[in-house]
């Protein structure tokens, strides 16, 4: 990859409170060059919306960052001031979360919601901005644009208000969405439409997507490479292709053979991942080596004692386990 646009090296989040300190993400690294959709996939609890946070400088007390660095177009994010972030947070990186009601203000019609940040990140005047936001509702394919913009958010349904989200984040043409669970509060015909507009659009733009999901299908279908993350470590990066034709951790093998056969589908990653046995540990309880290692019907003594590193896979991969394939 020539220059990446994010490159998140050693990242490390820590939980401090109460004088005790417990590590929930340790050094995750991944890179995302101008333009691509890099994924990052696991079960709930993994780490994936902290790491997402902690990109945008959301992370509050009391977890923090304590280790690593978050490059953005060569700047560490990791050192810029809070005002220095507010600048940059929606406009040239922005996000999407999983439910809009919670992120949108309830009390403001949505075309107010997208012309703040004409106002806020272009110097628009109030009257260029809600006229912007008219055609950004347009974009999103809402109908009657000009009469929804005074539309209170809950005057409109889920995949609506989803769509109101992502005409708020690429707003400004970022260089790089967020989108974290984007789809997951949706029904499944309204999870598609939702999904294609949103690669449709940043295709168009050339905005880098980093798609966070539990949901290893979603993530097939719109991102080039992915991120396995278990219990706050990244378990392997590569091509999906690979991934889905030779998968090397045990962790990952687990969630491709929990994906549901065509046909079938179920709704909630806990209920897919049932085919490995046990569960996540709480972070108190993570293993002091390989944090997969109680679950894994390949762990050796020396995955009790030591935790394994990144093993270079070729190909743009790498793994992090002792018996990988
Ligand atoms: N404010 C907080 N205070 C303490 N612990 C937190 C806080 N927010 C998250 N955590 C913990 O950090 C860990 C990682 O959480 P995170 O939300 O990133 O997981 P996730 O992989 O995104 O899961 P989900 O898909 O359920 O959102 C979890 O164990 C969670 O309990």
């Amino acid at each position: 990859m020539s220059e990446a646009l994010l490159d998140v090296k050693d990242l490390r989040i820590d939980i401090v409170a109460g004088g005790t300190s417990h590590n929930a993400v340790e050094n995750v690294s991944f890179a995302i060059g101008r333009g691509e959709t890099f994924g990052l996939v696991g079960e709930s609890g993994c780490g994936k919306s902290i790491t997402a946070l902690a990109m945008i400088g959301l992370l509050k007390p009391p977890l923090i960052t304590s280790g690593g660095s978050i490059r953005f177009k060569g700047q560490n994010l990791l050192e810029l001031s809070a005002r220095e972030m507010r600048k940059l947070r929606g406009n040239r990186i922005a996000m999407i979360f999983q439910e809009p009601m919670t992120a949108l203000n309830p009390l403001s019609p949505v075309g107010r919601q997208i012309a703040e940040m004409f106002v806020l990140h272009q110097g628009a005047t109030w009257h260029e901005a809600e006229k912007k936001a008219v055609e950004a509702l347009a974009s999103v394919q809402v109908p009657a644009p000009d009469q929804r913009v005074k539309n209170y958010p809950h005057q409109m349904s889920g995949g609506m208000r989803q769509r109101v989200m992502i005409a708020i984040a690429l707003a400004c043409n970022p260089d790089l969405l967020i989108a974290d669970e984007p789809t997951t509060a949706l029904d499944v015909t309204v999870q598609a439409e939702i999904l294609k507009l949103m690669q449709e659009l940043c295709d168009a733009r050339g905005t880098a997507v980093l798609m966070i999901s539990h949901d290893l299908g979603v993530i097939a279908k719109m991102c080039r490479r992915v991120g396995i993350m278990y219990a706050g470590h990244m378990a392997e990066e590569r091509p999906v292709s690979d991934v889905f034709r030779t998968p090397a951790h045990p962790y990952t093998k687990g969630l491709l053979s929990s994906l549901p056969r065509l046909g079938s589908r179920g709704s909630h990653g806990r209920k897919r991942l049932q085919e490995i046995e046990g569960v996540v540990p709480s972070i108190a309880d993570f293993p002091a080596g390989c944090r997969f290692e109680p679950r894994c019907d390949r762990a050796s003594a020396i995955c009790v004692k030591q935790k394994p590193v990144e093993v270079d896979l070729g190909n743009d991969g790498f793994v992090r386990c002792f018996h990988h394939e």
